[in-house]
């Protein structure tokens, strides 16, 4: 233990700073880079077992993970649990949970420290994962796990000030203290569209505040969340702290999260998903002593607003990168363009430019700047919103398939009502609708129109605009003169309003405090 202290009050001697994104066009990193793909290559195909209590469980029924660019090359084959294993896996949980929760906050950080070394060592090979099994541009995996490492950096530093002396109002003849204790075990369900970044950050919050946990990876992307699981082995985490889970969403997800003996669910993923999880875990089953806690993180129709006195090239430039970056895949992603009318044709028409520049294929090149949408299903429904786009609006640019694998061309719709389905439901895709708005006003009552809340930017040199949105564009994450993906860990808590979630604020200083629960202590003097 004098040695964990050590090294932490080393680590502490510098403040939290984000990791750097890789710069590719260094030759020493695009070939790391390459030889992490070719590395990655090779391991492709092998079978993974799920991890209960640190034994490596291989089940009679598997499912394969698919490379979406190549629907023929298999990434891997895992295990498709069944329901008594994900009941035994909470019961491991439970059970290592009576130890774990003993360990000092200080020993509990410093495996976060350790696997964030290790993952930056790895980072180019965590990178290479993604782009096969996800479809990720070099750029987009790169800020992935840029923001896992984030993640555990800035979770482990919050666990040792929440673990530090919390401010009470001294009492005569008292002593008083508020202390966080975890709650017990958690069911991380993470999404696959952050397969690195936000599996890491739901896990590691959970076990760095002394919970244990099983986690069930999406099905498009148990490979990644795998090889966490051999980092947190070689950081020497305690077998059973994090347990693998891998199989359906509806069997073992459902199962998880109706085990009475689950303590909370901290799930990331759609809409309908997370409401479901909503009103299962409301229910409290025999046996079952407390009230489930829910960290809903849910989906987004995030809006981007130009006015007349934007700089329209910047607004453009932002309007791209937010609706197609990663496919349009981001719970951020800026699929609507609202803008004024007395500018609209003119902002248009450079997105309409730009878009016709990006770059789409072979993400195991450093220079493609879009793969393809995760599998069939997405494929499938993204396809069926474009027809129906081809209805609500004019198709500027794009709407068609590329094969073999699940490419989608980048999509443009002008003249779309607010109203519109393209313009209010999560279509996850790289599909853009073009909105006119009459003028400021206008705009910001669209921006709002959607039962979405999570993010949205304003581009507009008016600085009393500006304040203005900063009340009334009700999103959790707002941003002024600038794209309105990519959060950094620390400087934008993430997270959303209403049908977004429950604005966990993942990435900021009151995230934690959900994984825990306040005790207060008094003693008399
Ligand atoms: N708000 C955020 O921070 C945020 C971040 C990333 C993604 N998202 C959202 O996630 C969605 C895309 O991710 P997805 O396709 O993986 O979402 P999804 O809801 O289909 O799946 C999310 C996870 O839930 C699991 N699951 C499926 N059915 C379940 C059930 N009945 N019980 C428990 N778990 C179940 C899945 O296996 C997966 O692990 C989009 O809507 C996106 O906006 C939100
Ligand atoms: N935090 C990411 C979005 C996560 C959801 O997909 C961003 O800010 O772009």
């Amino acid at each position: 233990m004098a040695k964990v202290l050590e090294d932490i009050k080393g680590r502490l001697q510098t403040p939290f700073t984000n990791a750097p994104f890789t710069d590719f066009s260094k030759e020493e990193n695009k070939h790391a880079q390459e030889e992490a793909i070719a590395q990655v290559r090779s391991e492709l195909g092998q079978t993974y077992p799920l991890i209960i209590g640190g034994k490596k469980i291989t089940g009679e029924k598997t499912f394969a993970s698919v490379n979406p660019s190549q629907p023929n090359q298999v990434i891997g084959h895992f295990t498709s649990a069944t329901v008594e294993q994900a009941n035994e896996a909470v019961k491991v949980a439970a059970e290592t949970f009576e130890n774990w929760k003993h360990v000092p906050a200080e020993e509990r950080a410093s495996y976060l420290f350790a696997a964030a070394d290790l993952m930056r060592q790895r980072r180019f090979y965590f990178n290479a994962w993604m782009i096969f099994e996800v479809g990720k541009s070099w750029v987009e995996a790169d800020g992935d796990t840029a923001e896992a490492i984030d993640f555990l950096e800035y979770y482990a530093r919050e666990m040792l000030r929440l673990a530090g002396d919390q401010p009470v109002t001294p009492l005569p003849g008292e002593e008083n203290k508020l202390v966080y204790i975890p709650l017990g075990v958690g069911a991380v369900i993470p999404p696959w569209n952050f397969p690195n970044a936000i599996m890491v950050g739901m896990t590691s919050a959970s076990f760095v505040a002394g919970n244990t946990v099983v986690l069930k990876p999406a099905s498009t992307s148990p490979a990644i969340a795998y090889q966490f699981m051999r980092l947190l082995e070689e950081v020497g985490l305690p077998a059973g702290v994090v347990n693998f889970l891998t199989g359906s969403g509806s069997v073992v997800g459902d199962t998880l999260v109706d085990n009475p003996r689950v303590r909370y669910i901290s799930f990331t993923g759609s809409r309908d998903v997370g409401l479901r999880i909503y009103e299962r875990a409301s229910k409290t089953p025999k046996g079952q002593r407390w009230l489930k806690r829910t960290i809903l993180e849910m989906g987004g129709k995030d809006g981007i607003v130009v006015d007349e006195t934007a700089d329209l090239d910047a607004a453009a430039t932002a309007i791209v990168a937010s609706a197609f970056g990663f496919q349009g895949q981001k719970c951020s992603a800026g699929s609507r363009a609202i803008v004024v009318e007395q500018v609209y044709d003119k902002v248009l028409e450079k997105v309409v430019e730009k878009t016709k520049t990006l770059t789409m294929g072979d993400v195991t090149q450093p220079t493609t700047y879009m793969g393809p949408v995760v599998d069939e299903n997405a494929m499938k429904k993204i396809l069926e919103y474009i027809e129906l786009g081809k209805q609500e609006g004019r198709l500027v640019t794009g709407g068609k398939h590329q094969g073999p694998g699940y490419f989608i061309e980048p999509t443009i719709f002008a003249d779309v009502a607010p109203e519109a389905r393209i313009s209010l439901e999560e279509i996850f895709g790289p599909v853009l609708a073009f909105i006119k708005a009459k003028d400021f006003d206008d705009a910001l009552d669209i921006a709002n129109n959607t039962e979405y809340g999570l993010t949205g930017s304003l581009f507009s040199n008016d600085e009393q605009r500006l304040e203005r949105a900063g009340e009334e564009f009700h999103v959790g994450n707002l941003y002024f003169n600038r794209k309105c993906t990519g959060a950094m860990v620390g400087g934008h808590p993430f997270g959303g309003f209403n049908m977004s979630g429950t604005d966990s604020k993942a990435g900021g200083p009151d995230y934690l405090l959900l994984f825990t629960q306040a005790k207060s202590i008094s003693k008399k003097k």
